[in-house]
């Protein structure tokens, strides 16, 4: 894991900027940011950049940016919801925005949390025991990201703003040297099936009861592909299957799954904390934990970010940032 932390110099520079952009307008539009995020990170510590640069040349797995203020904060939000009525957490929005378009560009889905670019991660009521983001007592098993589309992010930015349990971000990848060839040739075919994941399906559709996963459009690919000796990796076991009736492709992914837990690392994340999560290198997740309820639970701020925008624009068909 790479990591920096900045000098209160630096934070107040970021801050500075941040509060710019928030002072032009009186509702200030977030998309809109995004659009102009790369000309902005222009403006951040140069140490930052370089920092950021050196994360995407070299493909790093996991990078973490210390000591970044996110303003002041109301308690945290029931769900992402109640943050999009509010404009809750506004100035840590911004602080994400700016910072991760000096990694990549900005991106959002339609099919989740309503197209917004920057998304809430707070435990949510009813929802403790879901397989999105939103739950708590339940952990959140290691994933890529929007595992079912080829436009999925390359990396996952999370900044977090409460953290009051320490509850751990959970982190994997996949080491060819560590697993039997015959093994890594199965992950390497388009012998697997990935699903869109609950977060991109409206609530009522799940709640209905006609909702298989095998209902839901699907993808075909490979888990492990690229760069033979670094490999990338596509795997999300709560929204993938083997393709019909392969059985050796159903035990490579019980065996990855295995794999990849045992071989899991924990970041805790602390307020200020901005991890940038190669989507594309590792898996991740999260510990369970007991929410309280009290206005001061856990609570981040996540963008997804892709290398090239133009894959989301042709995808689309249009200049839009928010793929669907
Ligand atoms: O809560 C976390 O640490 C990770 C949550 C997650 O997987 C996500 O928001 O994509
Ligand atoms: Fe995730």
């Amino acid at each position: 894991m790479d990591r920096l932390v900045l000098t209160p110099d630096e934070r107040d520079e970021i801050t500075a900027l941040v509060e710019e952009v928030l002072g032009r307008d009186s509702t200030p539009d977030v998309l809109g940011i995004a659009e102009e995020g790369t000309v902005l990170a222009e403006r951040l510590p140069h140490r930052l950049r370089d920092f950021l640069a050196g994360i995407r040349a070299d493909e790093s797995e996991i990078a973490v940016i210390s000591g970044l203020s996110v303003g002041d904060l109301p308690p945290t939000p029931v769900d992402w919801r109640a943050a999009a009525a509010t404009g809750a957490g506004r100035h840590a929005e911004i602080v994400l925005l700016l910072c991760a378009s000096a990694l990549a560009e900005p991106f959002g889905w339609a099919s989740q949390q309503d197209g917004r670019i920057v998304h809430d991660v707070c435990p949510g009521r009813g929802q403790e025991s879901s397989f999105t983001s939103a739950s708590s007592r339940l952990a959140l098993s290691l994933h890529t990201e929007d595992v079912f589309h080829p436009c999925r992010g390359d990396y996952v930015a999370l900044l977090c703003t409460r953290n009051p349990e320490q509850t751990a971000t959970t982190l994997a990848r996949l080491d060819a040297r560590e697993v039997p060839e015959d093994f890594l040739a199965v992950l390497s075919e388009d012998r697997f099936r990935f699903y869109p994941d609950d977060s991109h399906v409206p609530a009522e559709r799940r709640q209905a009861g006609d909702d298989r996963l095998t209902s839901r459009y699907h993808t075909v690919g490979k888990v492990a592909f690229g760069p033979p000796d670094r490999p990338y990796l596509r795997f999300d076991l709560d929204f993938m299957d083997a393709v019909e009736g392969d059985e050796d492709a159903a035990k490579a992914i019980s065996v990855m799954h295995d794999y990849l837990v045992a071989s899991a690392q924990e970041v805790v994340l602390a307020p200020g904390d901005l991890v940038m999560i190669d989507n594309y290198r590792v898996v991740h997740g999260r510990n369970p934990f007991a929410p309280r309820w009290d206005g001061n639970d856990r609570w981040l701020k996540r963008l997804n970010l892709i290398r090239d925008i133009r894959r989301i624009y042709l995808h689309n068909g249009s200049r839009s940032r928010i793929l669907g």
